[in-house]
């Protein structure tokens, strides 16, 4: 996969036998029409997230000019990573949450053959279902108290629980085990308890950015205005780099359960036991045109490729530190009933916070998940300050 003398192009997702020249792939970035400026807003950080305090998605859904809204709304997450409507949202159905999540990629440019993602175990019995007792295959359910009681159930609980919790396991990007991974994610948490069950949401962009070059004359430990993030050699690595995004326990699930795997699940390349991935550890925005961290850590990625294993190690290590090390690019939603997040999950990783079992009350919410194209690095791609002009220390 080399164009011309350019460096190789970093998208393949090689076991399954699907390759990506990313040179067919590149587009140009997409730009805001402004058409949802009218809505009272502000950014969580400088780095990510966007919190609008009073707008209704349900307007957004319905005005006359809803589908420029709503690439415009798509556009704004994907540059910030992330937005919350912290208003009440209970006027948006389920299946307006689902059309809203649909549109957002459909508008900006996903392969016209994927829509919403399906979970893998959507046949398993003791699945939860929605408040009103219904299930949807395009829904993923959150219910803290259900999880509970499941999670007592499994077999393999003593063994765990001897161990000490390592939160840093909770970051993910949504459905990495798959060929086509998830693009846009939309939570609606309907209960919330009385403290606590946060969620997470870090810059991938950020993680990457290169905000000195080690090659100037001064000496880096003494470089104050410096982030702790990538030199310039160590991201040209990176760059070089895939990850195994395997996720094995789908089949046992399945055979243990005596039920049938869902496939295909959201998109033709989503099929049957193919849960193996190679994705880029740095990959290209597909709307933003800028570089951010992918499958370089935590739940869904399982082996850095080609490299020995106490380097795997040392480089998901290396990934987790630059997570837990840079909290400037993390935005955190504390719920309130009926709040919505919504992100681009091309260029974040989120974590929800398991301290629930704490307090009595419930957690529940609904989320639905589209399917966007297989992941690729574009190496002529810049990084998100280097394309909005903004500093770099
Ligand atoms: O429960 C949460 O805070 C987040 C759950 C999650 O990872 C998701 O909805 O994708
Ligand atoms: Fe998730």
């Amino acid at each position: 996969m080399v164009q011309g003398s350019e460096q190789p192009m970093n998208g393949t997702n090689g076991a399954n036998g699907h390759t990506t020249d990313a040179s067919k792939l590149r587009r140009e970035p997409l730009k805001n029409s402004g058409s949802i400026d009218h809505l009272e807003y502000v950014d969580c950080t400088p780095i990510i997230g966007r919190e609008y305090p009073t707008a209704k998605i349900k307007d957004i859904l319905t005005a006359s000019n809803s589908e420029q809204q709503l690439r415009d709304l798509a556009i704004t997450i994907c540059e910030r990573g992330v937005v919350f409507f912290k208003a009440r949202q209970d006027d948006l159905t389920v299946d307006e949450q689902k059309q809203v999540t649909e549109l957002l990629g459909k508008l900006t440019g996903r392969p016209k053959e994927n829509g919403l993602h399906v979970h893998p175990l959507y046949n398993d019995p003791n699945n939860i279902p929605m408040a009103d007792g219904t299930t949807d295959r395009h829904i993923y359910v959150i219910n803290s108290e259900a999880a509970k009681k499941l999670y007592k159930t499994m077999k393999d609980r003593p063994a765990e629980a001897a161990e000490p919790r390592d939160l840093g396991r909770e970051w993910h990007s949504d459905s990495t085990f798959e060929n086509c991974p998830s693009d846009f994610s939309f939570l609606r948490m309907q209960d919330t308890p009385p403290s606590g069950g946060d969620t997470l949401w870090v810059s991938g962009y950020e993680l990457c950015v290169l905000t000195f070059s080690p090659f100037r004359s001064q000496s880096i430990s003494t470089n104050a205005s410096s982030y702790d993030r990538m030199s310039p050699s160590w991201r040209s690595y990176m760059e070089t780099l895939t990850a195994t995004c395997a996720q094995p326990v789908f089949k046992s699930a399945c055979e243990a359960g005596g039920y049938e795997v869902m496939s295909p699940r959201g998109s033709p390349l989503n099929k049957d036991y193919e849960f193996a991935p190679h994705h880029p550890v740095v990959r290209t925005h597909p709307v933003t045109g800028w570089k951010s961290i992918y499958a370089g850590a935590g739940l869904h990625v399982s082996r850095i490729d080609n490299v020995y294993s106490y380097e795997d190690q040392m480089i998901r290590d290396y990934v987790m530190r630059l997570i837990t090390r840079n909290h400037d690019g993390i935005a955190r939603m504390h719920w309130k009933n009926q709040a919505c997040a919504i992100w681009s999950n091309e260029c974040t990783l989120h974590a929800a916070t398991p301290d629930t079992h704490l307090v009595s009350g419930n957690r529940t919410g609904v989320r639905a998940s589209g399917t966007g194209g297989v992941p690729y690095l574009d190496p002529a791609s810049t990084g998100r300050r280097e394309a909005l002009k903004l500093p770099l220390t």
